[in-house]
């Protein structure tokens, strides 16, 4: 089987997310696509990052209905920060019966280069690349490695979401409807003072 494999910090998993993996499971050749969790991004601060089990809940309660897309929880187990040639390696490893490759946007493409072993990721993944406005992928078409899709964009954010729900304003249909409900229940990015 081949698996697309979209890594993030997911903190929380929204609307732009879920139309890229809905995307790529099911008009690429991709057959599926597992979102994975990163802990601790190796690029990104850990502030204002949320429990893992929190944003690991978040995506399963999003992607439930999915028929192709599972949401994965290999980084908890691995060392951090999450280096993703590392979690690549564990996987083809542990599941030499699936082909591996990545879902990446182009802003990523761009800093591939600070990536760990970003060399290696190059030569032996293929990378299912979805574009990002400002993002220009013309020095990535002929790559053997990359294949550029034309997927549908939602410029959203987790950022956005945070600081919305921080200062009391809706996020409905920017996340699932179980999402805002579980965000809600646990008071999820609500300011120190307003937590129950
Ligand atoms: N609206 C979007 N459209 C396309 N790609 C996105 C969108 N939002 C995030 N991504 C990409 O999805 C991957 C995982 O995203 P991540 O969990 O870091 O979310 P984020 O919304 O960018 O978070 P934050 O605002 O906290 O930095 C990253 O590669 C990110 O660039
Ligand atoms: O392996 C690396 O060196 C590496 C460096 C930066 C980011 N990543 C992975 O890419 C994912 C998305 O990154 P970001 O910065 O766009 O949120 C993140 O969750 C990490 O798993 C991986």
């Amino acid at each position: 089987m081949k698996i697309g494999l979209f890594f993030g910090s997911f903190n929380p998993i929204h609307t732009g997310h879920l139309i890229i993996a809905s995307y790529m499971a099911n008009y690429t050749e991709l057959d599926k696509v597992w979102l994975v969790v990163s802990p601790h991004n190796p690029l990104k601060e850990a502030t204002g990052l949320i429990h893992v089990h929190d944003r690991l809940e978040m995506a399963k309660l999003a992607t439930e209905d999915a028929e192709r897309i599972t949401v994965s929880d290999v980084e908890l187990k691995l060392p951090r920060p999450s280096y993703t040639i590392d979690t690549l390696t564990y996987l083809s490893e542990k599941y030499p019966q699936h082909e591996f490759c990545l879902i990446m946007g182009a802003d990523n493409l761009r800093s591939i280069k600070k990536w760990k072993n970003y060399e290696t990721l190059l030569k032996f993944y293929k990378i299912f690349v979805y574009p990002r406005p400002g993002f220009d992928l013309t020095e990535w078409t002929q790559h053997p490695s990359i294949i550029v899709t034309t997927t549908p964009q939602m410029e959203i954010s987790a950022t956005f979401i945070r600081n919305a729900v921080a200062g009391n304003q809706s996020v409905r249909y920017f996340v699932s409807d179980k999402v805002l409900d579980f965000i809600e229940k646990k008071g999820l990015y609500r300011k120190a003072s307003e937590k129950k």
